[in-house]
């Protein structure tokens, strides 16, 4: 049987290590649950707003979608290739901007023609000029994302995940990444939008995703979860400033777990049921 969804998440947790000095000056773990029994399908050609207030699970959630960061329960189903936007993930500091096009292409196993392709493409639209020759690492943030953003769109996957990206460098660029994708919502792409341009998200997407505190709160047509999300803004904003300091110290205790023994359980079964596929 084919599976009709383009991505399904089932029951997905991840946990970080957070290292802690102990009182005697001993370095102990405490386990931070940053995604907590996340579950949802989307079909393909959706265009999806993934809402949260800092810190709620977004880029963690953008990392698992892409397939950088491993999941520690649950399972995460993707048809088709998957390419994420993000600033500062995936370029190499030390290399320059064209032997990072050609890195990829070549991690991907893109024959020569194709990544010729890839960079003249990437050429044309990330504008760096002679800064393409250039280390990486001499980048400002706005430069890599446009050459990130480049090198994503132009390796053309069935599912791209935008992180952020747009929120740096200058609006005129923006407004060209905004056009671009346009033209992949056109082409049926399966697109993952994360920011905080509520506007921007409620402009592009269909379908809104909201976590909150490494929950999934609400998923479902996007202006409906944007007005629910922008009401728990304007109740966080409403908050005295010790109040709201309360609230969120609240919800980061919440993800802590001092006992990590069920979750630990559950990455051998994943193990297990990988090693048997
Ligand atoms: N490698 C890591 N180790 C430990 N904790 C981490 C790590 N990465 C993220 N976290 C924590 O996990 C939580 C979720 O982080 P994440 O970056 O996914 O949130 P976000 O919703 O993208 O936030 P923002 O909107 O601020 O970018 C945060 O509390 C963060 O401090």
């Amino acid at each position: 049987m084919t599976n009709e969804y383009a991505v399904t998440f089932n029951h997905v947790s991840k946990i970080y290590k957070l290292k802690q000095k102990g009182k005697a000056q001993k370095t102990s773990h405490d386990t931070f649950l940053a995604l907590n029994d996340i579950s949802f399908k989307i079909k393909p050609g959706e265009v999806v707003g993934v809402l949260g207030t800092n810190g709620s699970g977004k880029s963690t959630l953008s990392v698992i979608l892409a397939g950088i960061s491993a999941i520690d329960s649950g399972e995460v189903i993707i048809n088709g290739e998957q390419a994420l936007i993000a600033i500062n993930t995936g370029l190499n500091n030390q290399l320059t901007g064209l032997e990072n096009i050609h890195l990829k292409g070549a991690l991907l196993g893109l024959s020569k023609k194709r990544i010729q392709e890839i960079t003249d493409g990437v050429i044309s639209f990330a504008e760096l000029g002679d800064f393409l020759y250039q280390p990486v690492k001499k980048y400002s943030s706005g430069m890599k994302s446009r050459l990130g953003f480049s090198i994503s769109i132009f390796l053309n996957p069935d599912i791209v995940i935008i992180d952020e990206a747009l929120s740096v460098g200058d609006k005129g660029f923006a407004e060209k990444c905004l056009n671009k994708m346009d033209e992949l919502k056109a082409q049926g792409k399966t697109i993952f939008f994360i920011s905080h341009a509520l506007p921007q998200v409620r402009r592009f997407c269909n379908t809104g995703l909201w976590i909150e505190g490494g929950k999934l709160r609400a998923y479902g047509d996007i202006q409906d979860i944007a007005d629910q999300y922008a009401e728990y803004v304007d109740f966080l904003n409403a908050m005295g400033g010790k109040e709201k300091k309360r609230f969120l110290e609240d919800i980061y205790e919440s993800r802590l777990i001092k006992d990590p023994h069920e979750h630990l359980i559950d990455r051998i079964f994943l193990q297990m049921r990988k090693g048997a596929k």
